[in-house]
């Protein structure tokens, strides 16, 4: 008997199919459910004291390590001769929510544990009580985490509903069995019941991606309209013939835009920073510094510019045309600058040492034993000869700040970015990582240095940079951006910030 069109649409369409795919639909959905707010209690159980534990464990040991089908079997068919009866409806939605919670379990457990510690801390400090830290702070952030894993949970949660075809419970599988009997047409049936799955699931995956969207970080849509910029005259001192920037430009920028919204983060700056020079930027906050920075080294897209580092041009298309540029011609180039961020990013689950080690071994291609003298000897370097070994934890602020500095320096750099990077730090740890960088000033690297250390920058720069409102207004050397010869706009800046 051949495959035939008519009968198979006769049969999509049944009565019969469409309410097994909607009876489909609601078990899943009400076993997912359970499964759901169980996953949630078992992780709760799991974070409490021994006591709360070991049922929860026992539980989820149980379930996880024997088949479902198997589970099904014995709600339906052991439990009552215990006497326990249960219809089969409420055997099908608890053998299914049941595993499910087991399931959910390690799901939740991983969500809650992705946020943060400080985060809890921070609800603590301002006095919120724990339901209160729980419902605003963690369960917000935790479900970014948890839905998409908990999508795909209910993905197979609606396929695992065919298995309750074994206790006789009409849903799809089921229902379709009793066709195929009675009509005798199993090709048409089954495969108007893989179709009917395949619609489900597709649907599913629809709500699955709104829903994803719905619990993503939001970004503010809100618009603002910018004061009216003030007029403010550019200074820039020509570079003299044997200026580093004219002879030896490491890293230059030419025109870089880069609009947010109505905000203008960078509005056609342009810099030329020379082997060995010390470059820092200051500027009053949200003046583009950081943006700059970031645009530098690409990690932060412009609209439109350049970037060269030792000539090598990698332009930004124009804000209509972005060029979508390869990873690896990225990477290489950011390999070739070293940035320190302000809040140090390094790698928790690694030592200092393994923190340096990194980057020359897995993108040199150094050898281990020779990736890690080498990162013992930068640490030495930066004062922490005697933290080689302790994990990021394990340190302070300022320490982690001075690893960061040796990560970036590990790889040995054209040149090297800070983003600000005391402002994390207390006043103590401050100095010991200005003292650091003070003293790769006078090693010849090219340093290009965004802080609001005004002391610092008056120290040990060659030249100082000005940013207001994304515009660069000032390219001074030091000598001269700290007399009366400095614009009044810039020296107004220094007064404010003490
Ligand atoms: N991702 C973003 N989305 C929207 N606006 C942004 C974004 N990043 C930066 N901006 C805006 O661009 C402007 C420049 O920001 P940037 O962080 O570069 O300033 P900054 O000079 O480094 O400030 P600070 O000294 O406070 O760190 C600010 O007005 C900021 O609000």
């Amino acid at each position: 008997m051949g495959f035939d069109a008519g009968i198979f649409l006769e049969i999509l369409q049944s009565p019969l199919l469409l309410k097994a795919a909607w009876v489909t639909i609601w078990v899943a959905v009400v076993a997912q459910t359970i499964g759901t707010i169980l996953g949630f209690v078992l992780a709760g159980m799991l974070a409490a004291p021994r006591v709360m534990r070991w049922p929860a464990l026992g539980f989820i040991w149980l379930f996880k390590g024997t088949p479902l089908l198997a589970q099904i079997l014995f709600f339906y068919s052991a439990l009552p001769q215990m006497g326990v009866p249960l219809g089969l409806i409420a055997t099908g939605l608890l053998s299914l929510g049941l595993n499910e919670g087991a399931r959910m379990a390690d799901i939740v457990r991983g969500g809650l544990m992705s946020v943060s510690r400080d985060q809890r801390e921070a609800g603590l400090a301002l006095g919120l009580h724990h339901w209160q830290i729980f419902l605003k702070v963690v369960f917000p952030q935790a479900i970014r985490t948890i839905v998409p894993p908990l999508s795909n949970n209910f993905s197979y949660m609606i396929k695992a509903t065919s298995l309750l075809a074994a206790i006789s419970f009409a849903e799809l599988l089921r229902v379709s069995q009793q066709l195929a009997q009675s009509t005798t047409r199993s090709l048409e049936v089954y495969l108007a019941v893989a179709l009917w799955y395949l619609a489900i699931l597709t649907i599913w995956t629809l709500i699955q991606h709104r829903i994803e969207k719905a619990v993503a970080l939001k970004t503010s849509s809100h618009v603002t309209t910018p004061p009216p910029i003030v007029e403010r005259e550019v200074v820039r001192a020509e570079p003299g013939p044997d200026a580093a920037s004219r002879l030896h430009p490491v890293l230059e920028a030419r025109n870089l835009t880069r609009s947010f919204g109505p905000v203008k983060g960078l509005d056609d700056v342009s810099l030329s920073v020379g082997r060995g020079e010390v470059v820092v930027i200051l500027g009053p906050s949200g003046s583009g510094k950081s943006t700059l920075l970031r645009a530098l080294n690409w990690i932060e897209p412009a609209d439109s510019g350049d970037v060269q580092l030792n000539g090598e041009s990698l332009p930004w298309a124009d804000a209509t045309r972005r060029i979508a540029r390869p990873e690896r011609l990225l990477n290489e180039r950011r390999r070739r600058l070293g940035m320190v961020f302000q809040s140090f990013a390094l790698f928790p689950t690694m030592t200092a040492r393994q923190n340096v080690a990194l980057g020359p071994r897995r993108l040199l291609g150094i050898a281990k034993a020779e990736a890690l003298r080498a990162a013992d000897a930068l640490l030495d370097k930066v004062g922490l000869g005697d933290k080689v070994q302790s994990y990021p934890v394990e340190l302070s602020g300022g320490q982690r700040q001075r690893v960061a500095i040796a990560r970036a320096l590990s790889m040995k750099p054209d040149a090297l970015l800070f983003d600000e990077p005391t402002s994390a730090l207390d006043p103590e740890s401050i100095g010991g990582v200005l003292g650091v960088m003070a003293d790769l000033t006078g090693q010849g690297l090219t340093m290009v240095i965004v802080t609001h250390e005004i002391g610092f920058a008056r120290r040990i720069a060659d030249r100082i940079i000005y940013m207001e409102r994304g515009r660069l207004l000032m390219d001074l050397p030091r000598d001269v951006a700290f007399t009366t010869a400095a614009p009044d706009y810039f020296r107004a800046f220094l007064s404010r910030e003490g």
